[in-house]
């Protein structure tokens, strides 16, 4: 790498004249008044303060994770080498890791740090291994690289200490010349921090890259590794310059004398800490630093790195981006089954209980369930056997068609709803890292989600079809009636989706479920005969599905009946089956395209 080559790769991050104000209800609040800074290439910075002083909102202007909005408001420069950045320029080249390690935790470490280099790190298989290999060891993960990282459903997994360091290796293996960290320390022993910052050193300076974090309270080994210190009380700067004894003389100016055998870092806190004999010298500390660094600050800002910054920007092929989501959901499910085996088990037992209920009702086909297989594979036809024969045993099988199409869509709308909350934080934060496209995303867990939504009916059909004894005349019967059950199974699915893609967390997704339900099941055209229903309100019926699923499933069920009354003409079916299908076809790819969109328009920035 030549000279050049090497500086373009630096870059300094300055921000100048930053003020954040919030609304609250007590009135505007100011969380950081006016300040200004730089964090150079080669070094770490490391953000001090007591709790609330604004270190995590200056990591999140810095990134541009703040925008301004009705309640909030940002002012201020925030340039990369002299060139204004914004939220997607940052991305490019700068990696943020928060304060909360979310990963997913049925993958390995390692997994973890190649499904990253695999989406963003350029090159072919072998550049991206070799990436994770190196990731891995400047991080000292080697050892639990194919332990699952663990979690609320997967018991066994990685340490708190080997939970950070992957989550910031997630980032680092994306090469990023800018790492901003928040409290990357926090919940570390003393010793395993120190090890974590002077790697985080060595890799600022062996590779030129910039490193910011915030952090509470270092250790006075850790102390000794910052190159910059920046001092933040109540949202300002008290000081901003080099670590160490220049920071201690600094202070030991103004009359604050650290204690000999003091670690430096708690005493910088003691004079920090919010209490009111303190805060008799905070004007002091504002005073002292707008007379004496604030000029040489602004100095330094202007002497920065002035390099255009080179485009990282590598996006891998939308199809590989769908290839690897599918994959890592797929995993996903190997390794907590219990939702897919719910389904399964939930589908058998519903079988079950629908066939008891309705077994070999009056005049039904006393075919039994074990003859099924030998009943599809011959190609049965049967002569009308399956029609109604009394009103009373027609007003069962309509019970029965209705209640089959409600079941099978509540069955999958309620896991479907939950699907994409559940997996939120993992989606904001990879969003936010641009991994990848959102849509890839969501076609990524499609195909794997779909997978359940059409064993299941198939399952579900199969035990209590013959149980009942439906309507076998023809072969064509029997595969129709199967599909009406996928279908109204990947209705349930889209409809789900609708709801887990506008509210983002699981409680509210399960909670409004049943408003997409109970109308579906109202407007459904049994409870209520669709000519009884007022004129003024008719035309909701024809906005839910569930309508067309029971016509479909009806209309099928009564081919060719000589049954009289005709019990098409008394449930007032409007359509073909086929008609039906299309309709509920039309429905699906509407939603599945309606919460795709839900969900590209409800991403944030992680905060
Ligand atoms: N959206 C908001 N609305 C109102 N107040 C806010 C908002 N965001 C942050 N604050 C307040 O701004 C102050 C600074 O918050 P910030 O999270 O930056 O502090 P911090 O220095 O990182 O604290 P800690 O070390 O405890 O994480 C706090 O008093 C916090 O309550």
């Amino acid at each position: 790498m030549d000279i050049k080559q090497r500086n373009q790769n630096a870059i300094d991050l300055t921000f100048q004249n930053v003020t954040v104000t919030v609304q609250t209800k007590q009135g505007k609040k100011l969380l950081l008044q006016d300040v200004s800074g730089i964090c150079k290439s080669s070094q770490i910075t490391a953000i001090l303060g007591s709790s609330g002083a604004g270190k995590t909102t200056l990591l999140n202007v810095l990134t541009n994770r703040i925008q301004n909005s009705k309640k909030v408001q940002v002012n201020g420069k925030i340039q990369a080498n002299s060139t204004e950045i914004n939220f997607r320029k940052f991305s490019e080249f700068g990696a943020y890791v928060m304060q909360d390690d979310v990963l997913l935790e049925t993958m390995t470490v390692r997994e973890c740090l190649q499904f990253a280099a695999n989406l963003k790190v350029q090159g072919d298989q072998h550049e991206k291994d070799k990436v994770v290999q190196e990731t891995l060891k400047i991080l000292k993960l080697e050892r639990c690289q194919n332990t699952l990282i663990g979690g609320q459903f997967v018991k066994k997994g990685i340490s708190g200490g080997e939970r950070k360091r992957t989550s910031i290796g997630f980032e680092l293996v994306t090469n990023p010349s800018v790492i901003i960290l928040d409290e990357p320390t926090s919940g570390l022993d003393s010793f395993t921090a120190y090890l974590l910052i002077s790697e985080l050193k060595r890799y600022a300076i062996n590779k030129e890259k910039t490193v910011v974090f915030t952090i509470h309270s270092p250790s006075s080994d850790i102390w000794q590794l910052f190159d910059r210190v920046m001092l933040l009380i109540e949202g300002q700067f008290i000081y901003q310059g080099k670590g160490n004894q220049s920071i201690l003389n600094y202070f030991s100016n103004q009359g604050f004398n650290c204690p000999r055998l003091q670690n430096p870092a708690d005493y910088l806190m003691s004079i920090m800490h919010q209490n009111n004999k303190n805060a008799q010298n905070y004007p002091i500390y504002f005073q002292k630093y707008d007379s004496l660094l604030k000029p040489y600050v602004e100095k330094e800002i202007e002497q920065g790195e002035k390099f255009e910054i080179l485009s990282y920007k590598f996006e891998t092929s939308f199809v590989y981006q769908i290839q690897q989501i599918a994959k890592r959901s797929l995993n996903n499910v190997k390794r907590n089954p219990i939702l897919f085996r719910a389904r399964i088990i939930q589908a058998i037992i519903m079988g079950l209980i629908v066939g008891l209920i309705y077994f070999k009702s009056e005049g039904r086909s006393q075919v039994v369930f074990f003859k099924l297989i030998v009943q599809i594979l011959i190609y049965l036809s049967k002569d009308g056997s399956n029609h109604p024969t009394s009103i009373r045993d027609m007003n069962d099988r309509n019970g029965l068609l209705f209640f089959v199409c409600i079941n099978q869509l509540m069955m999958s709308l309620k896991p479907c709803s939950v699907s994409f909350p559940s997996m939120r934080k993992v989606f904001i934060r990879e969003d936010n890292s641009k991994l990848y496209s959102p849509y890839a995303y969501f076609f990524g867990r499609l195909i794997i989600e779909i997978i359940p939504q059409i064993i299941s009916p198939i399952l579900y059909g199969l035990i209590q079809f013959y149980m009942v004894g439906l309507n076998d005349r023809t072969v064509g019967n029997v595969f129709f009636y199967f599909l009406c059950l996928i279908l109204n199974s990947l209705l349930g699915l889209s409809l789900g989706y609708i709801g887990g893609s506008i509210f983002s967390d699981v409680k509210t997704a399960v909670f409004m479920s049943p408003l997409i339900f109970v109308p579906n099941a109202l407007f459904g055209g049994f409870f209520k005969n669709r000519k009884n229903l007022a004129s003024w309100i008719r035309w909701i019926e024809y906005l839910f599905p569930i309508k067309y699923s029971f016509n479909a499933i009806a209309a099928n069920e009564y081919e060719n009946t000589h049954f009289i009354p005709s019990p098409t003409e008394l449930l007032n079916l409007e359509f073909s089956k086929w008609e039906c299908v299309y309709i509920l076809l039309g429905f699906i790819i509407g939603l599945l395209t309606i919460s795709c969109f839900c969900l590209v328009c409800n991403r944030k920035r992680q905060q």
